[in-house]
């Protein structure tokens, strides 16, 4: 893996995170290929429109713009240094796996996801147990709101740690995080590591299942409707509780929760007050008729705790609800 700039970095699923986090890599001076789907002519022609709460407006033109990872593999010969998966993590639609298998065949080339959710990780780990596995937690709150143009409310930042299955050939190290954790930072992102990660993917799900759910079943759609709605900022804090409690009850006091903030229910909700209005990318997802990431934020997190022997009986009734939410006409 590279330790110095310029670094090659392959973005697959440049939608919002992926524009924005592919922008910051390529202003620290990284040659960035962007991997577009549905936005790639717009993109292509154009780049990215980028409005963001801390930089302003900006045109962000990568490097290289492709439309496959096939394509972009022949881009880089020698292989990437970073494949930064963005895509929606939906294992039910298509298994991220197979989708960066064609860049993936330097053993140099790491792997690092940067999506909500639990158990996202295994499958890649298990795929290419040769090559280093990131796994990042992503506080940022941006939407792609039209083709191209890309909307940031909150300052970003990264929390990156190892993934490391126990048979795996070649384990992740604490330096090839600290490493990224350099690019990121270089490009103005608030980036630190952890040595645990898994916990921190868990405080994270407390705030994207804690409004995403009721964004679905309510139909508040944006963070200060729901939370100016009574019996919805009720709901929400009963949600967050259930993850908090399960989380406490299967890392430990030791291990649970995080250090770093938002790490209280209060602190999750007082860092969405201070921003504008926002939709959950699970609503985002909803309105606009598209897979949501129920599996990984809801679905993965009921099993895992069954699997422990502990119920989470509010969120199970919930995520049937909006199982049935998301099959409508
Ligand atoms: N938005 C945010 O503020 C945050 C998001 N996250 C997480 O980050 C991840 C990305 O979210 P976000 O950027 O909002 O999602 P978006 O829907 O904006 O972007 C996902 C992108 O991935 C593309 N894509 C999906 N599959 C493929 C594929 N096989 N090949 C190429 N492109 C593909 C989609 O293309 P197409 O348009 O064609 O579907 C889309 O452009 C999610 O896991 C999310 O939960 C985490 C923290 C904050
Ligand atoms: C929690 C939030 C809005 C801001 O960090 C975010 O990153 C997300 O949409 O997952």
């Amino acid at each position: 893996m590279a330790t110095s700039l310029p670094c090659s970095m392959r973005v697959v699923g440049t939608g919002a995170l992926g524009a924005y986090y592919g922008w910051r890599l390529h202003c620290a001076g990284c040659r960035v290929v962007c991997v577009c789907r549905s936005n790639y002519a717009v993109v292509k022609q154009a780049g990215f429109q980028i409005d963001s709460c801390c930089y302003g407006e900006h045109t962000f033109k990568p490097w290289q713009v492709t439309d496959s990872v096939e394509n972009a593999a022949t881009l880089v010969p020698d292989g990437y240094d970073y494949v930064i998966v963005c895509t929606k993590a939906l294992p039910e639609v298509a298994s991220t796996a197979d989708v960066i298998a064609p860049a993936m065949k330097h053993r140099r080339t790491a792997a690092v996801l940067i999506q909500n959710g639990i158990g996202i990780e295994e499958p890649v780990a298990a795929r290419f147990p040769h090559n280093p596995c990131i796994s990042a937690v992503a506080y940022i709150g941006v939407t792609q709101i039209a083709t191209g143009v890309i909307r940031q409310v909150l300052k970003a930042s990264i929390l990156l740690g190892v993934y490391n299955r126990a048979d795996q050939p070649v384990q992740t190290s604490a330096s090839d995080v600290a490493q990224l954790a350099e690019l990121f930072g270089a490009g103005g992102i608030g980036a630190d590591t952890s040595d645990d990660i898994q916990p921190v993917r868990w405080n994270k799900l407390i705030w994207n299942a804690g409004f995403g759910l009721p964004s679905v079943l309510t139909r508040l759609h944006d963070t200060q409707s729901m939370l100016g709605d009574a019996t919805c900022r009720e709901l929400i804090e009963a949600i967050m509780q259930e993850i908090w409690d399960t989380a406490l009850k299967l890392f430990g006091p030791a291990r649970f929760p995080v250090k770093r903030p938002p790490c209280t229910i209060d602190g999750h909700i007082s860092m969405t007050e201070k921003v504008p209005a926002y939709k959950p990318s699970i609503y985002v997802d909803y309105e606009a008729g598209r897979p949501m990431e129920l599996e990984v934020i809801v679905g993965n997190t009921i099993r895992e705790a069954r699997r422990h022997q502990l119920d989470m009986p509010r969120l199970e009734t919930l995520y049937k609800l909006a199982r049935i939410a998301s099959h409508r006409p």
